[in-house]
């Protein structure tokens, strides 16, 4: 560690804390997540989610880690850096994102999505805090909840940031997949157009009764599946008709409207493949630009998701056209806006902005409200769904509280060193390497408030 200067602390999450620092050697800027947790050998950090996925993903729209680094029992995560994340940018905005920023920004995200759900892994925690942005670029970050597509279910954390929660997962399904990273991009997308949640619950059981009142409650023909989950644990959806998105978030257009609507349907089948969600005619305009190609057209263009401006390079591929299926129909039928939707939601945020600066004022926009997302469920991040939960109790709780409360490029490198105790190492599609250092202090630590 002591090649890096450690500039400031930019992020506080549930597993470390993360500075911005520079490589003295280099200059290079990179991200530093210190982890809260202490590893007492190597095993255990190469066995760390974070850091087998993320070994093994090389895309354009996925955050690089460089390199691994324990020290003194500390284990640091060396990342490419990236100024903001997506929540500080919408925290920000005074007037809301073109259709064509929130475009090329969920262009890219898919791509990241695509390439890591082929590879046999989904993300799991989708958010906006968890999406990098510098300039046009942005890249999926925080893989401390990703899981292999082929692990065997079931999966018993309980998983993700509430407002961005699979109906699947709040009702404790052991079978979810890669389209709870769908869902979450379906939510992200409307936040983006809307810069407010589009499911802001203040609990698992309201988080549903929100989703009801938006989408409409699932019936045998949306969810037939979900109806028989929610008998399983003996829990009766909150009785919705829904409204229409085009409401909602008038500023998005009608393509935006339908793929938003296809992303969050209550039957994971029906939810498209990130691949399927790039082929939709929202992102008609857009470009695929192959990664060995970005490079070259970053001068020129945006890097992922090109614009017509883009259509001299060579060897993009364009996307164009409907998907063969119906599931990007937007089938809402009520055009009566529930109460809650219209209130809003105040929130605060308690956190050090980019200038390490404590906010704890209520924000606001112009427009709207301005809000904070809420943190996982528990201090530790993932509650233990079933484990400590038995399915009567969950029924119970989501009951009782939805009825009537209204319801990271390094240089050359020398060849892997041993993986042994106190030898840091670097991924082996990036190089590994290793030093030891001891220059990042102990946390502060920051609290995020939900307010009212
Ligand atoms: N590569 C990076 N470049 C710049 N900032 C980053 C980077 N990685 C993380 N951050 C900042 O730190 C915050 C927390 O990072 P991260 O989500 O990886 O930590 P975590 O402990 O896993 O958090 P969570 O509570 O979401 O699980 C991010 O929201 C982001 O603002």
């Amino acid at each position: 560690m002591e090649r890096y200067n450690l500039i400031k602390e930019v992020g506080d999450g549930t597993f470390g804390s993360v500075w911005r620092a520079i490589n003295k050697q280099t200059g290079e800027v990179v991200a530093i997540k210190k982890m809260k947790k202490k590893y007492y050998s190597w095993d255990e950090c190469v066995n760390l989610r974070e850091v087998k996925s993320l070994r093994k993903m090389n895309h354009p729209n996925i955050v690089k880690l460089k390199e691994v680094i324990r020290e003194s029992d500390i284990l640091y995560f060396v990342f490419e850096y990236l100024e903001r994340n997506l929540y500080q940018l919408m925290k920000d905005r005074q007037k809301l994102f073109s259709e064509a920023e929130v475009r090329n920004w969920c262009f890219q995200v898919f791509q990241g999505l695509a390439y890591m759900h082929q590879r046999g892994y989904f993300h799991r925690d989708m958010k906006p805090e968890n999406l990098l942005v510098t300039k046009d670029i942005i890249k999926i970050a925080d893989f401390g909840l990703v899981r292999e597509i082929s692990s065997q279910p079931p999966y018993t954390e309980y998983v993700s940031t509430r407002w961005y929660r699979a109906p699947e997962v709040l009702l404790q399904s052991y079978l979810y997949s890669s389209k709870v990273d769908m869902w979450a991009m379906g939510a992200i997308m409307a936040e983006l157009f809307s810069l407010r949640p589009l499911f802001p619950g203040v609990s698992e059981a309201d988080e549903i009764y929100k989703i009801c009142s938006v989408i409409g409650s699932p019936t045998t023909e949306s969810w037939a599946d979900g109806l028989k989950l929610a008998r399983d644990i003996n829990y009766q959806f909150p009785q919705h008709a829904g409204v229409q998105l085009s409401v909602l978030i008038p500023s998005a257009g009608a393509d935006a409207i339908s793929l938003i609507t296809s992303l969050c349907s209550w039957d994971p089948c029906k939810r498209p493949t990130a691949s399927e969600a790039l082929q939709h005619p929202f992102f008609q305009s857009c470009f695929y630009i192959p990664p060995s190609l970005r490079t070259r057209a970053v001068a020129r263009a945006p890097p992922s998701a090109g614009t017509r401006g883009a259509l001299d390079l060579q060897g993009v591929r364009r996307y164009s056209g409907a998907l063969p299926n119906s599931k990007l129909t937007n089938n809402f039928t009520s055009p009566k806006l529930h109460p809650p939707l219209a209130s809003g939601v105040q929130r605060k945020l308690d956190i050090v902005n980019q200038d390490g600066i404590k906010n704890d004022k209520s924000m606001k926009t112009t427009r709207q409200p301005k809000y904070r997302p809420p943190g996982k469920d528990s201090p530790t991040s993932m509650n233990k769904g079933r484990s400590g939960r038995g399915v009567l109790e969950t029924a119970e709780k989501l009951g009782n509280m939805s009825v009537g409360t209204r319801r990271q490029s390094m240089g050359q490198r020398p060849p892997p060193p041993p993986m042994k105790t106190g030898v840091n190492w670097i991924p082996e599609s990036r190089n590994f390497m290793l030093r030891s250092t001891q220059q990042i202090p102990t946390g502060r630590t920051f609290t995020r408030k939900v307010a009212g």
